[in-house]
């Protein structure tokens, strides 16, 4: 008992001033803690974009990027994590998860990541965007047009990811950049655990797969100047040092297993697409001379008081703009009325379609007898290409976003019987641009070199088969990716089926003419 002795009562004086000192060690950690947490809120709510321009904001796809990489990972190591290690207020616990449950279940997870990865990658690979470059949200030219600087972290994710992905390039030259940044990088206590070893130690084995032993061998003995006891790096060393003493011996080393090389990338109508997309490769003034700008009534009455303002792109095949096609009103409310159904798009055909990184981006179909109100849109269609939308598809709304894309590829199909019955195939393609892209997006003919800039109300037109209703494999095309901005479109396809009396045959077949574009 303690009541009998003071010497009792002094001990627990004694244990009293320790459980002082233990809990004033506990609070001041738990401080500082909270101080790391309040600081990344700030940091976070100084980030926060203005709500009313949240399109402008995720057009910018460094935007885009950082914010689903501070989803992934920055609020679970520097909040989540800390909290609930810490933390045994039970219920504290529980309120915290509750209200954290939606952002676990809706928020974004590392596959979005991966795909945000993907995305500035072709964004780089197409339109050859330098990384140093991209990274300080510089698109072309001098001025920071994306206002937004990657961080660190943001560049090392980027690096990892590409070198999971086998594209030891492009992911050097992101591990490079995170290394410039961890030193100069203001929101580096984001995600505190970025240090100079840990970028080395992806970027060594990009560099080995990259076939560039003696930058890899240099670069591992910088870990271990830093770290002398690193089992990887001293592993590395004797593996390097080795192969590079052989070659000093003059035995060729074997090229490294590099990865595959890239069927895509071989087609020349994919490389002609990214020179298409870039604007390297145009049509020749002498190619343009027989182009016109017209206005054109079509032959309907109601179009001789105001006509189509029709801008020729190219004769044969012909591919023309309709301007003014479409009023602001009717394309807000096809968006209006497509958003809620908006879904991942596909390619190939009914049952067999996936989702494909050939074409990235959400698309929703609005058929005409649910929505009476596209009947006018009907008719105009009609009017502007003197088809008819009797065996024709539901209209087709399109959106792209980071990167957006969509590969070269037909229209029609190589089977129009099985795949769309008595309507045959696609004869037709009119596609209405829905907004204004804020950089890139054109529609591109890789083999007409011709790039098509979305035009906010503008109609494109152009004819997939020949007039005897053969292919016409010259009217390959895609749609570029988005650099800024997003892009809507919204097209119809006529088929071939009805209209016998619309576009009639030649006097010659067309069979076998321009069959080498094919499979270019
Ligand atoms: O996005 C584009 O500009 C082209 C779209 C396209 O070719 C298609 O949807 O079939
Ligand atoms: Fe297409």
């Amino acid at each position: 008992d303690y009541y009998s002795a003071t010497s009792e009562l002094e001990r627990l004086l004694d244990v009293e001033a320790f459980i002082v000192e233990k809990f004033e060690e506990y609070l001041d950690r738990a401080q500082q803690e909270q101080d790391n947490i309040k600081r990344f809120l700030d940091q976070v709510e100084k980030l926060q974009p203005d709500h009313d321009d949240l399109e402008g904001y995720f057009g910018n796809p460094l935007n885009a990027f950082t914010t689903i990489r501070r989803l992934v990972y920055d609020w679970k190591y520097n909040v989540f994590e800390p909290i609930f290690n810490t933390t045994n207020l039970e219920d504290y616990k529980s309120s915290i998860s509750g209200g954290l449950k939606t952002i676990d279940f809706k928020g974004p997870n590392e596959e979005d990541l991966k795909g945000a990865t993907r995305g500035l990658l072709r964004l780089q690979n197409i339109y050859q965007l330098p990384t140093a470059q991209l990274a300080n949200g510089v698109l072309a030219g001098e001025k920071n047009q994306l206002n937004i600087s990657l961080s660190a972290s943001d560049c090392l994710e980027l690096g990892t990811n590409l070198c999971e992905m086998q594209e030891y390039s492009y992911g050097s030259e992101w591990l490079l950049e995170a290394r410039k940044k961890i030193n100069e990088d203001s929101l580096g206590f984001i995600s505190p655990n970025v240090t100079d070893v840990e970028i080395l130690e992806k970027l060594i084995p990009a560099f080995y797969h990259l076939g560039n032993l003696k930058l890899a061998n240099k670069l591992n003995n910088e870990i271990l100047e830093k770290e002398s006891d690193h089992e990887e790096a001293l592993r590395n060393k004797v593996a390097y040092e080795a192969i590079l003493a052989k070659e000093r011996n003059h035995r060729p080393r074997k090229p490294s297993a590099l990865s595959e090389p890239n069927k895509k990338e071989a087609k020349e109508s994919y490389q002609l697409y990214k020179r298409v997309c870039r604007g390297e490769l145009r049509q020749s003034p002498r190619q343009q001379r027989k182009l016109r700008c017209l206005f054109s009534h079509q032959n309907v009455a109601f179009y001789r008081l105001a006509p189509f303002k029709v801008e020729q792109l190219n004769l044969d095949p012909y591919v023309a703009y309709f301007h003014e096609a479409i009023n602001s009103s009717e394309m807000e409310q096809i968006i209006e009325k497509g958003l809620g159904s908006m879904e991942r798009s596909r390619v190939g055909q009914s049952q067999n379609a996936t989702t494909s990184e050939i074409r990235t981006s959400a698309n929703t179909w609005l058929w005409y007898n649910e929505n009476p109100w596209l009947s006018k849109i009907k008719q105009r269609l009609e009017d502007i290409t003197g088809l008819s939308t009797e065996s024709a598809e539901p209209l087709q709304l399109v959106n792209y976003g980071i990167g957006g894309q969509y590969e070269p590829h037909f229209d029609f199909v190589e089977e129009p019987q099985k795949v769309f019955g008595w309507k045959g195939n696609r004869m037709l393609t009119a596609l209405f641009y829905i907004n204004d892209v804020a950089l890139g997006g054109a529609t591109a003919f890789p083999f007409l070199q011709l790039a098509v800039p979305p035009v906010k109300g503008s109609l494109l037109v152009w004819y997939n088969l020949h007039r005897s209703l053969h292919k016409d494999f010259r009217t390959k095309h895609a749609g570029c990716p988005v650099i800024k901005g997003s892009k809507w479109i919204c097209n119809e396809w006529f088929h071939e089926g009805t209209q016998v009396f619309k576009r009639p045959c030649g006097l010659s077949s067309d069979e076998g003419k321009f069959l080498h574009f094919e499979n270019k």
